[in-house]
């Protein structure tokens, strides 16, 4: 098969083990700077050309695109689906997961676990919301944040509301959430391929940190995964149309919540913490999903 890997670093540890474990399995691969794609829109149909010239469509992509480069990322995603070429995860699917609060309305219209979420325009609203979520201590959290910044804990009524106007006075949209204490800090992060749970860790956030994400002092450990944290990643996973994801519960006393599901889930800490061959999982789902295809077209 010829696979491309979009992504705007080839030295990065995902890319890298994606390239290696597609290689390893026979496959020709190329790795695709995502912004040096461009997208040509004709009636004699879709194409997409490569530092200038057009590029023969691969037989599947591997999309890679980070939170900066989205909305680019995501155009030349959708064309090449438009050209029929398969991806992993497809544009609908990554959009509707790159926004916490849209993500939160899919998974709660499919009945899956969240802690309870609440949104709102004006600063006035913010009691309300606080209420809504079942008072102090409860999170504000801005929309577009990624790791950890933006995540405050309030401990108060008071601080709470405070955090909201700051927010609000920047024009930021923000997320009110229920704290879920019992999490101790910690998360647990489920990688997901296809319809099964092939790898998870345990993120533990440093002493006296309530974030458990690795990149703010968060140690990672093997676990146990529990068959109801494995019906939940699979089901959030699906709720948001994606194939592949990296889904992150809270262990709270009424079962896993989905905190977030990620649709680029790098590699390194959930191969390095479970010593599992996750990119090589990733490539076998590859194989399998095209010959499915293949079998189902002929
Ligand atoms: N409602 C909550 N109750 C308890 N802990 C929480 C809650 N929400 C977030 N946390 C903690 O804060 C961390 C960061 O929150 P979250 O994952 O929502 O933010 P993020 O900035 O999107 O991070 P990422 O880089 O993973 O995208 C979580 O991993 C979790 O440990
Ligand atoms: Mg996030
Ligand atoms: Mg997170």
């Amino acid at each position: 098969m010829r696979i491309a890997v979009l992504s705007r670093n080839p030295d990065l540890y995902s890319t890298r083990r994606l390239v290696e474990a597609a290689e390893a399995r026979g496959h020709e691969v190329q790795i695709l700077d995502t912004l040096r794609c461009t997208a040509h829109l004709t009636a004699r149909g879709p194409e997409v050309h490569y530092e200038g010239a057009r590029l023969d469509p691969p037989d599947a992509i591997i999309p890679r695109v980070g939170a900066s480069i989205t909305f680019y990322g995501l155009s030349i995603v959708r064309q090449f689906e438009a050209m029929g070429v398969w991806t992993l995860n497809g544009a609908v699917g990554i959009t509707r997961s790159r926004d916490k609060l849209r993500a939160h309305q899919f998974l709660a219209r499919k009945g899956i676990a969240l802690p309870r979420t609440a949104f709102a325009h004006k600063a006035d609203d913010a009691a309300d919301l606080i209420t809504s979520v079942g008072g102090p201590p409860v999170i504000v959290k801005l929309l577009e944040g990624t790791q950890g910044v933006g995540v405050v804990l309030c401990e108060t009524k008071k601080a709470a509301e405070s955090v909201i106007q700051a927010f609000r006075g920047m024009k930021a949209y923000l997320l009110v959430q229920e704290f879920i204490k019992e999490a101790g800090g910690a998360d647990v992060r489920l990688f997901v391929v296809g319809d099964r749970v092939i790898a998870g860790m345990k993120r533990q956030g440093a002493e006296g940190e309530f974030r458990s994400n690795l990149h703010r002092g968060g140690s990672a450990s093997q676990i146990k995964i529990s068959p109801e944290e494995r019906k939940t990643a699979v089901a959030a996973c699906k709720a948001l149309g994606l194939k592949v994801a990296g889904v992150d519960v809270l262990q709270s006393e009424r079962g896993p919540l989905v905190l977030e599901v990620n649709s680029s889930p790098g590699l390194e800490g959930i191969e390095t913490s479970t010593g599992k061959d996750v990119a090589g999982a990733v490539v076998s789902f590859v194989e399998k999903s095209l010959a499915g295809r293949a079998a189902s077209a002929s």
